[in-house]
């Protein structure tokens, strides 16, 4: 397969279904993405599809006058850890003869966003989908042979950390199955609030699940969609799913990217020199495979991508985007662009913030590495302090470290992250950390930095008071585990032991986003939820762990205070 020639001229007169064209999203500001990019959209045959298909009726976004980084399509040109888990990271790569080697190096770009488990599927030249996944990290899944068993030039790649559905092997993604017109391959990042519902119904009509992830319900609802072609069937699908998706689909002969109408998770695409479309979760994992930033694949947009070229067309309208702000401020690589912006950037600013809002007199300002680092950057420059490494982080403890019990948890954060005393002796410290989650680190971290003789320790925290959990792929624990729901400000820093405490405001956060503030999710932050979450959230009750309908098993009620359901 080679990659697609795009060089055939646009043609778009379509009112029904329309392609993804001149639609506006003026909140997509990235300088990135200033000049526009062209694509040379090849119109599907629509008068072939069932075109009543009301997603693809109504593609600009309703009530508002974003615009599209296309300035005219028209045109030729073309399990129970107790922190934020990290979400799923993955990749797509269409028309490179190293497809699955590629994948494997993007996926290593992305290996923070989920340590659980790893997988790839290639189109091999029979057009046989061959899959490898495994537990653990993309280091302990893939080696030569296998990748040398993932011929092809199409591929797509998953790193996963489960929302939905224990971790373990049959859970981990890309899954591929078959039904009766081909081979479907996907990998998900996000989550779906109404699982539980569909698979019910599912399983109800006769359906056998392979696997307990959300996930899995996607490739039942192709497979029994009525409509034709299967991209119809994709979006079929998609319209009966509800939260979270940035989703890559592969079949024999096409690389399908999705992203749910609220854009909650990021998705971008890039190209490489020979002309190999690749969709990844950030733009990392571009940059490590020499792929070039184009775009981001936008909130509601489908993008297919076969020998044909690229094809864009809506999956269907929303009125306003809801970005998870979570990314720019702990999911996210800072050398990564989401959401058109800097992560880097913005967590230098949140940090700038906190030094304005909430001054104190210190002599040194230190980050809890890693997610800390650019905030306490940003901080010490602002208030003219020395930004030194206090806490050294070990290179060999993951990113967060997934304990069952509270006390190995303890001497997890002491494993982690080790006070440099010749820093910290005799000194008022800063130190900035990007959240607190359930207190536990910030509390170790404070008696670490105390221990090797600071003077004074005050916390900074580069997000407002996390009180709500999050349904939209972000597996933090339920609201009722979450510190600050529990506790004030005053209550919190009296229980961490620092002698100060401050978060981001909210409000300032919102100013710095400007005319982009609305497009961003701040459930975690309000516990005001763009999408109801139908089903609740897993909590642990003593050492037995309760699971939803998200999770699994239920073995008892829900809190259903936990929940607030709001507007948009
Ligand atoms: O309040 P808590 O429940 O303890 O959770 C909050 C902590 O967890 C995250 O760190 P993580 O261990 O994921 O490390 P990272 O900064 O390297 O991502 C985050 O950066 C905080 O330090
Ligand atoms: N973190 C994610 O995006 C998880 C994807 C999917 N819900 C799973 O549990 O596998």
């Amino acid at each position: 397969m080679a990659a697609p020639n795009l060089s055939s001229s646009l043609s778009l007169s379509l009112s029904n279904p329309k392609l993804f064209s001149s639609s506006s999203f003026s909140t997509f500001k990235p300088s990135t993405i200033s000049h526009p990019t062209f694509f040379h959209h090849k119109t599907l045959s629509f008068s072939t599809l069932k075109t009543n298909h009301k997603t693809l009726s109504s593609c600009n976004n309703n009530n508002n006058n974003n615009t599209f980084p296309f300035t005219n399509t028209t045109s030729d040109q073309n399990d129970d850890d107790e922190k934020p888990r990290e979400e799923c990271g993955v990749v797509g790569i269409y028309g490179d003869p190293e497809a699955s080697r590629l994948c494997y190096l993007a996926l290593h770009a992305l290996q923070h966003r989920g340590q659980e488990g790893a997988g790839i599927v290639t189109v091999n030249n029979n057009n046989v989908l061959q899959t490898v996944t495994g537990v653990g990290l993309v280091s302990e899944v893939f080696n030569d042979t296998k990748l040398r068993q993932l011929p092809g030039t199409l591929s797509i790649g998953h790193v996963r950390y489960s929302t939905a559905g224990q971790s373990m092997l049959k859970n981990v993604q890309p899954f591929v199955a078959g039904y009766r017109f081909g081979s479907v391959g996907v990998a998900h990042n996000g989550n779906f609030v109404n699982y539980r519902k569909l698979r019910t119904e599912l399983e109800e009509k006769g359906s056998i699940f392979n696997t307990t992830s959300d996930t899995e319900v996607l490739l039942h609802l192709i497979a029994t969609s009525k409509h034709r072609p299967f991209i119809l069937r994709i979006v079929d699908a998609c319209e009966k799913v509800q939260g979270a998706y940035s989703i890559v689909f592969v079949t024999e002969d096409k690389l399908v990217a999705v992203r749910d109408p609220f854009g909650f998770r990021p998705l971008v695409m890039g190209r490489r020199s020979n002309g190999a479309i690749v969709f990844a979760s950030e733009t990392c994992a571009l940059d490590l495979i020499e792929a070039k930033y184009e775009r981001e694949v936008f909130p509601g947009e489908v993008i297919v991508v076969d020998k044909n070229g690229v094809q864009s067309l809506c999956l269907m309208s929303h009125p306003q985007p809801k970005q998870c702000i979570f990314e720019h401020i702990y999911f996210s690589l800072p050398n990564s662009v989401v959401f058109g912006k800097s992560v880097y950037e913005s967590r230098r600013l949140f940090g700038e913030i906190l030094a304005t809002e909430s001054p104190v007199d210190c002599d040194v300002v230190i980050a809890v590495p890693d997610s800390g680092v650019v905030a306490a950057l940003g901080y010490a420059a602002k208030a003219g302090v020395p930004f030194q490494q206090g806490l050294i982080r070990s290179h060999y403890v993951g990113r967060t470290f997934i304990e069952p019990s509270q006390k190995i948890r303890d001497f997890g954060v002491k494993l982690k992250l080790s006070p440099v005393r010749a820093v910290l002796e005799g000194k008022r410290v800063v130190v900035v950390d990007d959240s607190i989650v359930r207190g536990t680190t910030s509390s170790k971290i404070v008696r670490l930095i105390k221990e090797a003789g600071a003077k004074e320790v005050h916390m900074r925290i580069a997000c407002p008071p996390i009180i709500g959990s999050c349904y939209y792929g972000v597996d933090t624990p339920s609201s009722e585990e979450l510190i600050s729901n529990r506790m004030s400000v005053d209550e919190i820093k009296e229980f961490i032991g620092c002698d100060s405490l401050a978060f981001l405001p909210i409000d300032k956060l919102k100013n710095l986003l400007g005319d982009d503030s609305p497009n961003f999710c701040y459930a975690c932050f309000s516990g005001v939820y763009p999408v109801e979450p139908t089903e609740l959230k897993a909590k642990k009750v003593g050492v037995e762990l309760l699971e939803d309908g998200i999770n699994g098993l239920v073995q008892g009620k829900p809190n259903e205070k936990e929940v607030k359901i709001g507007g948009i």
